[in-house]
């Protein structure tokens, strides 16, 4: 069942939370809703069920408004895997599930089909302690409980708020496959998700919410990149590919680039510069890199960062263009470091005329740290360039 979700404004008091938020979720889909605390995620996920009416706007489940349903008609259609896990009475965990059924229920008759409710707890892993009370189980078990719940509901829309905080590893996978399993299954899905990159891997789309509109919303290559992080959170990030999912991977950086706005190349190659390139981008400063090969580790390392970068096709050897683009970022950084002297100077040499600082041998692989804070105190002191020194080093 598809959901839409169009023009939803919501205010709390005189505070606008949501202005005018549109999109819409596909049958059989999992859509990740992410965007900084407060944004109005919760609030959002409310207002699709009803739980607050929208100031103005319309949400449909299907061909329904949710808002003109009556609260049992909407719970058939949109189940809900709450936020806060708070539940202070005495019931059973199978009571709590249980509770799922009550709009399949007619007022004084059985549940038309009572065997769902087993099997919700087993596709979440609660069954074992079933008899238990709900305020004897752990924060995360509890959250396994309310997903419980929601299965048991038998609705085609379900919504997560937060459906992997608290959980362990183990648990927040396992969880996370049960949704996509249940989306391949039909079920269409909107879940809040902090963990960007558990976002990434599991969901079809991405909806950045932020400042109450939606910033963004597509597939997770397309939507997580490093402008629409820094817009959406305000945050300096890298973003690269999970080596193992393939999946987009987010890299808070520290937020120190403001105190240091200078440029410093770096010239690499066979994976040399990586290690480098990071920890200067993670000290803040704006880093270019290359030559290096298109691909290769180094490569990699830059693209994450969104770095400008010159690049060479494998066994090409660098040609006249990459040479002078290489040129250019080299004339324009303040300062240039010689990842590995393994590469060689050759023909850098004159490349680097006037701009060097030679990190020196295996310093920039095996201690980049070492190597990067020598950078900076270098670039701090305003020294770092010995004019045609390039074979100085400063280890
Ligand atoms: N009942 C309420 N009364 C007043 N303000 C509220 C209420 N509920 C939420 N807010 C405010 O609305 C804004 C959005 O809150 P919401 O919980 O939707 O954000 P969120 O994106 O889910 O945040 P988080 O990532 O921290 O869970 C926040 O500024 C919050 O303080």
């Amino acid at each position: 069942m598809r959901l839409d979700i169009q023009n939803v404004e919501q205010s709390f008091g005189s505070l606008r939370v949501l202005d005018g938020v549109s999109a819409t979720i596909g049958e059989g889909s999992l859509v990740g809703l992410v965007g900084p605390n407060g944004a109005g995620k919760t609030t959002l996920l409310r207002t699709i069920t009803g739980g607050l009416s929208p100031a103005a706007g319309t949400v449909s489940a299907g061909d329904a408004a949710v808002h003109d349903l009556s609260s049992r008609a909407a719970s058939r259609r949109i189940a809900v895997v709450p936020q806060e896990t708070t539940i202070s009475f005495d019931f059973t965990v199978r009571d709590v599930v249980e509770m799922g059924r009550h709009p399949h229920q007619a007022r004084f008759g059985a549940d038309p089909d009572p065997d769902i409710v087993t099997e919700a707890m087993e596709r979440t892993e609660v069954a074992q302690f079933a008899e238990r009370s709900i305020t004897a189980v752990s924060g995360g078990e509890r959250k396994r409980v309310l997903l419980a719940r929601a299965l048991a509901q038998d609705a085609p829309i379900l919504l997560l708020d937060e459906p992997t905080a608290g959980l362990d590893v183990n648990h927040q996978i396992r969880t996370l496959d049960l949704v996509r399993d249940l989306v391949s299954e039909g079920r269409t899905a909107l879940a809040a998700i902090h963990d960007l990159d558990l976002a990434a891997r599991y969901c079809d789309e991405l909806l950045v919410l932020s400042d109450g509109g939606v910033l963004a919303y597509g597939p997770p290559d397309e939507v997580l990149t490093t402008d629409t992080l820094r817009a959406a959170f305000d945050a300096r990030t890298a973003v690269s590919e999970n080596p193992v999912t393939g999946s987009p991977a987010v890299t808070p950086l520290s937020e120190r680039a403001d105190e240091r706005p200078e440029t410093v190349h770096v010239l690499g190659g066979g994976g040399t510069a990586a290690p480098l390139v990071r920890r200067l981008a993670d000290a803040g400063f704006r880093v270019t890199v290359g030559p290096v090969v298109e691909g290769d580790a180094d490569h990699r390392a830059a693209r994450a960062l969104a770095a400008d970068c010159v690049t060479v096709e494998p066994f090409a050897g660098v040609a006249g263009d990459a040479y002078d683009a290489a040129g250019r970022l080299v004339a324009d950084a303040d300062a240039t470091v010689v990842a590995s002297d393994a590469l060689g100077l050759g023909r850098n040499r004159e490349l680097l005329a006037g701009h060097v600082l030679v990190a020196g041998d295996r310093t920039a692989l095996d201690a980049p740290h070492v190597a990067a804070e020598r950078v900076a105190a270098a670039v701090r002191e305003g020294e770092p360039c010995r004019p045609g020194a390039a074979s100085a080093r400063t280890d």
